[in-house]
């Protein structure tokens, strides 16, 4: 694993009128890393996601992502420099077939990189090749993950961040997307796991950064941040 950083967080801060969603969090990534973002429900983990993405800005502090400040560009302007997330309902377009729905953040890359044969080979990665020409409405549960995997990766991001893509799957189904982001990382793709599966967060993660009301309160190694007391009893409830 290389030891450069690929996204620092500084200080983020999100408002939501009076409400404090985020406060002053801290957050860096090394290049390759996978690295398990955890919270309780409302914690602010995919207010941090759509900080980062660009969805909407945050009050205070910003991104660094390739050494590069990532204030005042657009959600697409980010994904364009490698930037990706997936959403937690899959978004399919659902007028489109799944081939369609990978041609689309391919035709965001550039014209020549839109063609059918890349929109398969990303189909390959994620084992729905067979479902091409089939209509997302066709798909099971799992199949939509995959597919919601292959729309965020399609442009061979540097960061992922897969946004609870396990939920309500079953323990075989969660195996196969675990080692779906498993060969994504392996080829490159530094990952953020936002996850509450906790099977499939320990056995992902190298690190785990936990958010608690909108405060990072643990970053760091899995085990030692895991029973660390303020952990349990906010996290796990024990
Ligand atoms: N658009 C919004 N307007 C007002 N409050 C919001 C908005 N989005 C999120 N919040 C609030 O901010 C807090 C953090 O929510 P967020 O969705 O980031 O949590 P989370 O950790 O992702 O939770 P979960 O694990 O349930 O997905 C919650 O209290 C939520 O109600």
């Amino acid at each position: 694993m290389s030891t450069d950083i690929v996204l620092r967080a500084e200080g983020v801060g999100k408002r939501f009128g009076g409400f404090t969603a985020l406060s002053g969090v801290e957050l860096e990534v090394r290049a390759g890393e996978r690295l398990g973002l955890i919270g309780p429900n409302g914690s602010g983990k995919s207010t941090f996601t759509n900080c980062l993405a660009g969805a909407f800005p945050s009050h205070d502090g910003g991104f660094t992502f390739k050494g590069q400040k990532l204030a005042g560009l657009t959600s697409h302007e980010r994904a364009r420099r490698g930037l990706a997330r997936t959403f937690q309902l899959p978004r399919p377009f659902r007028g489109l077939t799944v081939l369609e729905n990978i041609r689309v953040p391919l035709a965001y890359g550039g014209r020549d990189s839109a063609t059918d044969e890349r929109a398969m080979e990303c189909l390959q990665s994620v084992e729905l090749a067979s479902k091409a020409h089939r209509m997302p409405r066709e798909l099971t549960q799992v199949e939509l993950r995959r597919l919601e995997l292959a729309r965020a990766t399609a442009l061979r991001p540097e960061l992922l961040i897969a946004d609870e893509v396990m939920a309500g799957l079953s323990h075989a189904e969660v195996d196969q997307i675990l080692a779906l982001l498993f060969r994504l990382n392996g080829n490159g793709t530094t990952i953020i796991m936002i996850e509450h599966v906790m099977r499939a967060v320990t056995e992902f993660s190298q690190r785990l950064a936990v958010l608690v009301a909108g405060k990072k309160i643990a970053d760091g190694d899995p085990r030692a941040v895991l029973s660390m007391p303020e952990v349990e009893e906010a996290y796990l409830g024990r």
